[in-house]
């Protein structure tokens, strides 16, 4: 069974949200969107680890206002009993302080910790809108000594992300990469945040009328059920689910047909995240 971490987004009750409906020994990792600021992600991070999750706040550099800032983030992820953070660069047009990129900020993060915080950072299996796919290759191999593994863009895929992590073997980053994998979320909702996010080939995708897309997409909601088995067909070659939620957590009840089912699936890799972690 492959390990299963769950992202979920700050939104305003969140804590309250995830508490009801999240197991305990679930691992959460908390986005960090341009419009929220990084306080509002350590505050729902270190909430849910003293209720006793283990949780892993997303760090976007271009949002970290300076040094002294970053110090006061480890501090409380020291308080809270995080030991892992996920460094992105960010969407944020200007940077707010000195990083620009995560390189900086993953040198200093293992500078103040002494090396002791784990670190995630981001890979492209479909590349990036901005970016060039040889710089992001650049920019994981200059990341990869301070960094403990790779959790992949939002892809719709299993070969893909699979080549992709064949890739980044043959170029030399070593780290094992966790694939990102959209929830079981309403169909309109994840084509609004694929354009939003960037995922260019994977909205396009999305929009097409193949047999593939159409049974990806019977029904209102997106369903993982057939990327999950793809992945799961190559033991080995990722390390875990990265499980983009999307703050879908209802859960459903429990039984053998339920979890076959398109909507009960995330509820399912939930369930399965908490016995993995
Ligand atoms: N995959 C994810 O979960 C998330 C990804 N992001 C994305 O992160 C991107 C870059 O972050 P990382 O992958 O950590 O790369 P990075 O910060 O290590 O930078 C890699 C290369 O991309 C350039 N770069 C970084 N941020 C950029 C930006 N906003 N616009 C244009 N160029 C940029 C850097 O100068 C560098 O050459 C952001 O643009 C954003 O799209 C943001 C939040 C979450
Ligand atoms: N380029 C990029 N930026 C990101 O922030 C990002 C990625 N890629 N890839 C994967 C995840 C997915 N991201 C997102 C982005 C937006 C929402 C979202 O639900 N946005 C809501 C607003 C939420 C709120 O303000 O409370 C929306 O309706 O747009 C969720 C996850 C964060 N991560």
């Amino acid at each position: 069974m492959i390990p299963t971490r769950i992202e979920i987004i700050p939104s305003e009750g969140i804590v309250e949200q995830v508490t009801a409906l999240v197991p305990l020994s679930t691992t959460l990792t908390v986005t960090c969107l341009p419009h929220h600021g990084i306080e509002r992600t350590m505050r729902a991070a270190v909430q849910l680890s003293l209720h006793g999750y283990s949780v892993i706040p997303h760090l976007a550099a271009r949002s970290l206002p300076g040094r002294v800032e970053l110090t006061e983030i480890l501090r409380d992820c020291n308080v809270a009993g995080i030991g892992e953070v996920f460094v992105i660069g960010g969407d944020r047009k200007q940077q707010a302080g000195p990083y620009g990129s995560a390189l900086p900020v993953l040198e200093d993060i293992a500078q103040y910790t002494g090396g002791v915080m784990r670190a995630g950072v981001a890979g492209y299996p479909e590349g990036h809108p901005a970016v060039g796919a040889l710089d992001l290759v650049d920019a994981l191999l200059a990341k990869q000594h301070l960094a403990t593994h790779v959790v992949t863009q939002m892809c719709f895929s299993a070969p893909k992300i699979l080549d992709y992590a064949a890739l980044l073997r043959r170029e030399g980053v070593q780290l094992p990469v966790w694939a990102g994998v959209a929830g079981a979320v309403p169909r309109t909702k994840l084509v609004s945040l694929a354009a939003q996010i960037g995922v260019g080939s994977s909205l396009k995708f999305l929009s097409r009328k193949g047999p593939l897309a159409r049974k990806l997409l019977s029904g209102d909601r997106y369903s993982p059920q057939s990327l999950v088995t793809g992945l799961q067909s190559q033991p080995g070659s990722i390390a875990g689910i990265h499980l983009y939620s999307f703050n879908n957590l209802d859960a459903v009840p429990d039984g053998p047909d339920q979890a076959l089912t398109p909507a009960a699936l995330q509820p399912a890799l939930i369930r399965r995240a908490t016995r993995d972690n």
